[in-house]
């Protein structure tokens, strides 16, 4: 399967330049260009969980396997994008095929790097991709619509179930809103419905204000510009900024914390971007122990027991029994499985259990 989240925005803003850092390559070119990002790079990230070392401790684990989110860096997109402009319906494609995505915006003042338009305002930036998505979106559906509202003349059964859908979110649009407005009304059916139309305002948004390096503790007037509008919509704001995350990736690990504490940081932006990506995605984390590895795994929230165990074999699923569960906290407090056990904290859940975040798991199956 794979959680992917795109890195959407205007030209020139820090896209490439954040999605290096990420992937610690210089794969994907970064240069003070428009436009200079035209295929999508993919770089699968692992996410940084300070809870695999506390639980490798007590298992005595030899190895920890972090969980991984995939990060997509797509080209910018300009006004006009929704009609062909610039690079224009390639970009609206690579967006489709995301989970999330991660809106970054230039929040730094840097008269050496071009601004497609000329000045610096994140929000008035944000607000141009969103239009054009929101075109874009609202092209698509008025397309799909006319067959829609046909077949639901004629009693399809489908169509019946999707309409209201398909109109809410034109109403939405027309209102000049992203369909992500309407998630809060919707209950888990609907929302279903709404995530089958694959709508780019629908997908979960994530505001990156790329900041200049003496911002970065603190951020700025810009970026505090951004958090109020997002905070409208409900969507998280991580401040960052791309040009120290770059240079953090170029150092050796011994000195990373020397270089964060001059910057008045007490950890590396991308780790907070990348956690910030995954809550974004809805993930949840839980691990499995043992002295070869201590390693973390990746669900969706509200997955039970069976599924879960799908996510390391499917004869883990097919064959489940049981799972032996203990909550994080009980796990570190306790010492471990036997601690645990002699505590009465060892749980036996069975196929209804749904699994909580830090859950530490060992599943019982026959094939
Ligand atoms: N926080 C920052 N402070 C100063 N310069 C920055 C910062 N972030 C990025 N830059 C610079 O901005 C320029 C553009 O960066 P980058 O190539 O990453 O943009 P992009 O959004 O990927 O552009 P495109 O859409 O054209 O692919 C580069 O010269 C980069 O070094
Ligand atoms: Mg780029």
């Amino acid at each position: 399967m794979g959680f992917r989240c795109g890195i959407v925005g205007l030209p020139n803003v820090g896209k490439s330049t954040l999605f290096n850092a990420l992937t610690k390559t210089a794969a994907a070119a970064a240069a003070n260009y428009p436009f200079c990002t035209i295929e999508p790079n993919t770089g699968d990230v692992p996410v940084p969980d300070p809870r695999l070392k506390e639980i490798a401790a007590i298992a005595k684990s030899a190895n920890i396997l972090p969980t991984r989110i995939t990060f997509v860096d797509i080209a910018g997109l300009v006004r006009g994008a929704s009609k062909g402009e610039g690079l224009g319906n390639q970009f609206l494609a690579n967006i489709r095929e995301v989970d999330a995505i991660v809106h970054v915006l230039r929040c730094f003042e840097d008269d050496d790097i071009t601004h497609v338009e000329g000045r610096i305002d994140p929000v008035a930036d944000a607000d141009t991709v969103e239009t054009e998505l929101m075109l874009s979106d609202l092209e698509s559906l008025e397309r799909r619509v006319v067959n829609t509202r046909k077949k639901a003349t004629g009693k399809d059964k489908e169509a019946l179930a999707v309409l209201p859908i398909m109109e809410r979110a034109l109403e939405v649009l027309n209102d000049g809103k992203p369909c992500r407005v309407l998630l809060g009304d919707f209950d888990a059916e609907e929302k279903r419905a709404l995530r089958g139309l694959n709508l780019l305002t629908s997908k979960p948004v994530l505001y990156v204000c790329n900041v200049a390096e003496e911002d970065a503790a603190a951020g700025n007037d810009h970026s505090a510009a951004v958090a109020a509008m997002a905070e409208t919509q409900g969507a998280s704001t991580v401040i960052i900024s791309a040009a120290i995350e770059a240079e953090i990736a170029q150092l050796p690990e011994a000195e990373v914390g020397e270089y964060l504490e001059a910057m008045g940081l007490s950890e590396p932006g991308l780790d907070r971007l990348i956690r910030a990506g995954y809550e974004l995605l809805d993930l949840i984390t839980y691990f499995t122990a043992g002295p070869k590895e201590t390693r973390a795994w990746t669900i969706n929230k509200g997955t039970k027991a069976p599924q879960a165990a799908g996510v390391i074999h499917t004869d883990f699923e097919k064959g489940f029994i049981r799972a032996q569960t203990i909550g994080f906290d009980d796990f570190v407090n306790l010492g471990g499985e036997v601690g645990a056990k002699d505590a009465g904290k060892s749980r036996d859940e069975g196929k209804e259990y749904i699994v909580a975040d830090g859950d530490v798991m060992n599943f019982k199956f026959n094939v």
